[in-house]
C-alpha cells in the first residue's frame, strides 16, 4: 500500500508498504515511519494519507483513509503549511485562520449537507528531520467530496450553459442562506471553492477565511482582515472595511459570470467606468442578468441584503428549477478515477494505481523479456506453436507479477539484464540467430510493446475524456 508522507520538504513523500496490503496488519498495526525523512505516517493514529490533493494558501491537502471505520471511510486530511516567509505575527493569524476553519466546520458542517463535516482537529510534535528541534504540525480532518471543485470542472470544457450556472447560483444560494443565519460570512466564494460530487451535488468548501461576525441572523457586518480573491472580493472588502452577507452575494455573482462566460473576472471589469460589463460576452434571461448586476454593485447597501431576497428574486422570475445533474465529462472522468459514496464503502485497492512511466517501463521489460523467452524456447524446443504457448504463459506470469507489484523497478532490470546475458551468452539458446540479432529483436521488442501500450493508454484517456 502506497502512503504519503505530509512532512512539507519531504524529497521522497511516497512510501510503500507491502505489509500494510493485508487488511488485518493495517488495522492492527502501531505507527509506521516515512523511510526517507522519519515522519509518523498513521496521523493520530488512525489516518491513512494516500496521496496530495493539493496546496493552498495555508496548507496541504491530502485523500487520506481512516482505519479505524469499518470500510475505511475516505477523508481529506488538511495540514497547517502556510507558504512564504512569514513574519511571527502573519504566522500566528495564519495558523487562528486554520484553526478557524475547523471551528467553523465543528459548528456548521455536521448540520448541512451542502458542507463537509469535520472529522477531527489535533497536532502532533515530532522529531525535525534535519536537526534535533521539534517541529509542530497542525491537521484538520474533514469529509471527503468525491467530485471535481468548479475551476476544474470549467477548465477543459466550455463555459456553463444558463441551465447550469442558475442551478449553481440556486443551490449555493441555499447554503450561505445557513450560513449568514449563523451568522458567518464565507468571504472566499468562488469557482475553486465550490464543489460538485459526482451525483451532482454541490457543496460549499474552504471556511478558512470566514468571518464570525455575531448570532444576530440579519443587518449584521464585520471587520474585514484583508483575506479575499482578487476579482471575487467586492469594494468594502477589498479596502478591510465590513463585510456583510451581500459581501458573499457579490462573489457568488462574480463566479456564475466566471461559469457563464469562462474569463477572468478582470477581463469583465471596465476599470474606466468602474463597473461590470459583461453583458457583451454571453446572452441570458434579462431578469436573471439584472438580478446578477444587482448583486454586483459597489455599495453594500443597494445589493440584495440577504440570501433569500436573490431566491425569491430568482423565483419570481419563473425560470424553472433545474435538476441537480452532475456535468457528463466531470463524471465519466471520476467513474475512471473514484467510487461512488454511496457504493458500500470498500477497503483500499490492495495495490496503487500505476503512473504513465511505470506502465511504459513495465511494456518495455514485457516486450523485452518475452522476445529473449521466445528465442530460447524456440532454439530448445524447435516448435514454434509449443514456443508460442509456452512463452505466452511464461509472460501471462510476467505481467501479472508486474501488477501485484511483485517484481517492480530494480527487479525488473535485474531480471531483464539475467536473462539477456544468458541467452546472449549461451550459444544453444540462440541456436537459430547470430547474437546481433538478439539484440536486435529483444529491443525491438521492447520499443513496439511501448508504442502499442502508449496508444491503448491514449485511447482510453481520449474516450474516457468523451464519455
Ligand atoms: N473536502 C474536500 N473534499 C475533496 N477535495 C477537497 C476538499 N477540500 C479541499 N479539497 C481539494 O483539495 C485541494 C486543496 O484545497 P485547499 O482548500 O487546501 O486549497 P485551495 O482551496 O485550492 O486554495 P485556497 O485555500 O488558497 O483557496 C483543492 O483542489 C480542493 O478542491
Amino acid at each position: 500500500m502506497e502512503v504519503y508522507c505530509t512532512r512539507p520538504r519531504c524529497p521522497r513523500p511516497k512510501n510503500y508498504f507491502t505489509d500494510l496490503d493485508d487488511n488485518i496488519t493495517l488495522k492492527t498495526i502501531q505507527q509506521k515511519y516515512c523511510t526517507t525523512c522519519g515522519m509518523p505516517l498513521l496521523l493520530d493514529g488512525r489516518y491513512v494519507p494516500l496521496k496530495l490533493l493539493g496546496r493552498g494558501g495555508f496548507g496541504a491537502a491530502f485523500l487520506a483513509r481512516d482505519r479505524r471505520i469499518p470500510g475505511m471511510r475516505q477523508c481529506v486530511v488538511k495540514q497547517f503549511q502556510p507558504a512564504g516567509n512569514l513574519t511571527s505575527i502573519q504566522l500566528q493569524l495564519a495558523q487562528q485562520l486554520f484553526e478557524r476553519e475547523a471551528d467553523v466546520l465543528a459548528q456548521i458542517g455536521n448540520q448541512n449537507e451542502q458542507i463537509p463535516d469535520l472529522f477531527a482537529y489535533f497536532e502532533i510534535t515530532v522529531k525535525s528531520w534535519q536537526s534535533e528541534q521539534p517541529e509542530q504540525f497542525f491537521y484538520l480532518v474533514q469529509e471527503f467530496i468525491d467530485g471535481q471543485n468548479l475551476e476544474e470542472e470549467l477548465a477543459p470544457r466550455g463555459t456553463f450553459t444558463e441551465e447550469e450556472a442558475l442551478e449553481v447560483l440556486r443551490e449555493i444560494l441555499k447554503v450561505l442562506k445557513f450560513v449568514h443565519n449563523q451568522g458567518i460570512i464565507h468571504r472566499d466564494i468562488k469557482p475553486s471553492n465550490i464543489m460538485r460530487d459526482r451525483l451532482g451535488k454541490l457543496y460549499l468548501l474552504d471556511f478558512g477565511a470566514v468571518k464570525q461576525v455575531t448570532n444576530a441572523p440579519t443587518g449584521f457586518g464585520g471587520s474585514s482582515t484583508g483575506i479575499y480573491s482578487m476579482g471575487f472580493a467586492p469594494p468594502e472588502q477589498m479596502s478591510g472595511g465590513q463585510v456583510y452577507p451581500s459581501t458573499d452575494l457579490y462573489a457568488l455573482a462574480v463566479t456564475i459570470l466566471t461559469l457563464l462566460t469562462k474569463k477572468e473576472a478582470i477581463q469583465l471589469f471596465d476599470g474606466y467606468s468602474n463597473q461590470w460589463q459583461w453583458r457583451m460576452h454571453v446572452s441570458i434571461n434579462s431578469g436573471l442578468a439584472d438580478i446578477l448586476d444587482r448583486m454586483l454593485l459597489p455599495a453594500a447597501n443597494q445589493r440584495f441584503q440577504s440570501a433569500q431576497e436573490v431566491i425569491s428574486a430568482l423565483d419570481s422570475l419563473s425560470i424553472p428549477p433545474t435538476q441537480l445533474h452532475p456535468h457528463k465529462a466531470s463524471v465519466a472522468k471520476l467513474s475512471s478515477q473514484t467510487q461512488p459514496p454511496q457504493a458500500p464503502i470498500v477497503p483500499p485497492p490492495a495495490k496503487p494505481a500505476f503512473s504513465t512511466i511505470e506502465l511504459l517501463g513495465g511494456a518495455a521489460f514485457s516486450g523485452f523479456e518475452g522476445a529473449l523467452i521466445a528465442i530460447a524456447l524456440l532454439s530448445l524446443l524447435k516448435s514454434p506453436i509449443i514456443t508460442l504457448t509456452v512463452s505466452a504463459v511464461i509472460l501471462g506470469m510476467l505481467i501479472f507479477a508486474q501488477t501485484r507489484r511483485w517484481i517492480e523497478k530494480l527487479d525488473l532490470l535485474i531480471i531483464a539484464v539475467i536473462t539477456f546475458a544468458l541467452i546472449y551468452f549461451v550459444p544453444f539458446l540462440h541456436a537459430f540467430i547470430s547474437s546481433g540479432q538478439v539484440i536486435i529483436l529483444s529491443v525491438a521488442a521492447g520499443l513496439i510493446a511501448i508504442a502499442v501500450t502508449a496508444i491503448f493508454r491514449l485511447i482510453y484517456k481520449l474516450l474516457s475524456l468523451i464519455f
